[in-house]
């Protein structure tokens, strides 16, 4: 297998390839141990993490775009696939993070804004093809920006001996949460087990709802219709007793023994929607860490 002669020879020079030392095996581990409820976005990215690192020669870089509603792991996701591709993970300096409201403030500048990006992300990816870039936000970022981003989403750049097609894009946003939270609770109401909803019960309905976002980056930016996105990956809302085994896992990471009175509490403080059936928590896991705090 090329794939093996070639990380043994990254392990032999760490230079070689920035760091670059893919554990799918790790990765599928972790996800299952330690992501809940997202049975799409397991199959989704690991599966497409597979395929990439075993191509030697990517005919284009791998692009992610992640979707759903606040807490439910899009970020936490993206960290775990970082983790199992880089020998120094959320750490390599190959790992790149951009936010439209950190980095993109002031509309009127956004002319200056593309042609930094630009420059940055092509200054990042000579230094090495194997880099991995985060867009968080997206649906903040102003549309014109991304035609920027587009061409290095394609097949076409192999320049002056680095090979732009290995590099990773993750884009990340909210738009879409609400189809799919539709979905999921429709198939709450029909009682049928979240784990049967597909990739086809949700992909078309994502792509639709992102392009009518006006303020969403991909807005007419034909990223979505060219096929440049590789995988469209739906984040389901999160049901009381994933939020459970978050805060088991909160309490795990602190040392202290699991209590059930304790999940209680932080279960009956959070917001749940809808109102009157309770069904899915309104920001899934993401303020499980301070809730238990409080709560001790
Ligand atoms: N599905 C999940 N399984 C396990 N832990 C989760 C899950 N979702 C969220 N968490 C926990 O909650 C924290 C916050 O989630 P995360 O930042 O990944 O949410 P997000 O989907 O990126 O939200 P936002 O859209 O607001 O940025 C994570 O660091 C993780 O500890």
């Amino acid at each position: 297998n090329p794939w093996e002669i070639s990380t043994l020879h990254c392990r032999l020079y760490d230079f070689c390839e920035c760091g670059f030392q893919p554990d799918v095996k790790g990765l599928e581990c972790d996800f299952a141990r330690n992501v809940y409820g997202q049975h799409l976005a397991q199959e989704l990215v690991v599966n497409a993490a597979k395929r990439f690192v075993e191509t030697e020669s990517p005919k284009k870089p791998l692009v992610l775009s992640f979707h759903g509603w606040s807490g439910t792991g899009k970020t936490f996701v993206s960290s775990l696939l970082i983790k199992h591709l880089y020998k120094d993970g959320t750490r390599s300096p190959y790992v790149h993070h951009f936010s439209p409201i950190l980095h993109f403030t002031h509309a009127q500048k956004v002319e200056e804004y593309k042609e930094d990006l630009k420059q940055w992300i092509q200054g990042n990816l000579t230094a090495c093809g194997r880099s991995i870039f985060v867009f968080e936000e997206m649906d903040k970022m102003h549309p014109g920006i991304i035609n920027v981003i587009a061409p290095f989403l394609g097949p076409s750049w192999v320049v002056y001996g680095s090979n732009y097609r290995k590099a990773i894009f993750i884009f990340i946003s909210n738009a879409g949460g609400d189809v799919i939270n539709q979905v999921a609770l429709d198939f709450w109401r029909e009682r049928k087990d979240r784990e049967e909803i597909q990739l086809s019960d949700l992909g078309a309905a994502i792509s639709d709802a992102v392009m009518a976002t006006a303020e969403h980056g991909f807005w007419q930016s034909q990223i979505l219709n060219q096929s440049l996105v590789d995988v469209i990956v739906p984040f389901l809302p999160l049901r009381p007793n994933h939020v459970r085994q978050c805060i088991r896992n909160e309490l795990e990471l602190q040392g202290i023994q699991y209590k059930d009175d304790l999940a209680r509490s932080v279960l009956e403080s959070l917001v749940y929607f809808p109102e009157d059936e309770r069904v899915f928590s309104s920001t899934g896991c993401k303020t499980v860490a301070s809730r238990v705090n409080y709560f001790l």
